[in-house]
């Protein structure tokens, strides 16, 4: 038994799993986003150019990938602070920030806004998808990058003393390159070691999310401690999802606030409405999966705060819940979701 047993580890140190309170799964306070611009639609390249005021929120809202500047969360440390004040006042008690290598972590200014705001930030280990590997990276045999990985959690990443609490976003596309896949067995065989959460980001394919689950369960990871994130953008069918979910990781619905027209990287892909992933979670709940859901925002570009228009941390708690409730959704069932499925895959075993 380790250290860690039992415990959470946030980037102000070890927490009783009971204090976490309502949890979001998914967010992120300060990353660049750099890595996935998209071009703006032909004719538009002059909005993109300076999209931050009141008549182009809509554009933004709709193309948030096409301008430089949406993607640098990072610049914006103070609008997260209030963010996460207001988080707090709604009734939230824990972030999972799931900035991992290659979209600029910052874990000093994590530990930061945990200190100012007295929310608890859990921070990620491991690495993004392929296109932000380095060579150095890539070259990298599975056990190398599960001694970094291990090490992230039990001493502390990027040069500092700063430990991270969960393995992920671990990031992959569709198909799974050989440096994910290697990074994934590294996450499986660092989760065997350490018993803790592991948390991935699936490539843009239904088939993509149980590919993943394929290669951790094979390299001895812990599936029943593990989030796969982004199902929204990734399943359109219930007969597949139900599928899915039988292989037992956590559940995420997390893009909670976005409603866009066209997803640019996957223009088959009808991004689903709020209404839409509230119902999903319904049938979920009504399939039996009401341990396993988990839910959140998965804020990356600045057009989603507050500040600029956007619905903020705070849109589940506030304006999400009241519509799970009336979709038949319990309290209880909603408390599961929000603080006890969250609390036990984070706890470390
Ligand atoms: C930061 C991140 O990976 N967000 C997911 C964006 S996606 O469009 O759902 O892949």
């Amino acid at each position: 038994m380790s250290a860690l047993s039992g415990k959470v580890q946030t980037v102000l140190g070890l927490l009783d799993p009971d204090q976490l309170g309502r949890t979001m799964t998914h967010e992120h306070l300060t990353m660049s986003f750099e890595c996935c611009y998209f071009p703006p639609p032909l004719g538009d390249e002059a909005v993109a150019e300076n999209p931050f005021q009141m008549q182009h929120m809509h554009w933004l809202r709709q193309n948030p990938y096409s301008c430089h500047e949406n993607l640098l969360l990072q610049q914006e440390t103070g609008a997260v602070r209030d963010e996460l004040l207001a988080y707090r006042k709604a009734g939230g008690g824990t972030i999972v920030e799931n900035t991992t290598t290659g979209i600029d972590r910052d874990l000093p200014t994590l530990r930061q806004l945990a200190k100012d705001t007295g929310v608890h930030v859990i921070a990620g280990a491991g690495f993004y998808v392929d296109c932000t590997h380095t060579e150095a990276t890539k070259k990298m045999s599975v056990e190398k990058l599960t001694d970094i990985i291990v090490s992230e959690v039990l001493h502390g990443a990027d040069g500092t003393d700063i430990r991270c609490g969960v393995i992920g976003e671990i990031g992959t596309c569709w198909p799974i390159t050989e440096s994910e896949a290697k990074v994934l067995r590294a996450s499986a065989h660092a989760q065997a070691q350490l018993g803790c959460p592991v948390i991935i980001h699936p490539g843009r394919n239904p088939a993509a999310p149980a590919e993943v689950i394929r290669i951790l369960q094979e390299a001895g990871g812990d599936i029943s401690k593990t989030v796969m994130s982004h199902l929204d953008r990734t399943f359109f069918d219930d007969a597949e999802l139900l599928e899915f979910a039988k292989l037992g990781s956590y559940l995420e619905y997390d893009l909670f606030g976005t409603e866009m027209l066209n997803y640019p990287y996957n223009l088959d892909v009808d991004m689903p409405s709020d209404c839409q992933r509230v119902k999903a979670l319904a049938l979920l709940v009504k399939e039996g999966y009401e341990d396993k859901i988990v839910v959140a925002h998965d804020i990356h570009t600045k057009n989603r705060l507050t500040k600029y228009g956007g619905h903020g941390y705070s849109h589940i708690l506030k304006n999400i819940v009241p519509k799970m409730l009336m979709r038949g959704i319990s309290q209880h069932q909603v408390d599961k979701i929000l603080i006890d499925n969250p609390k036990r895959w984070l706890t470390f075993k």
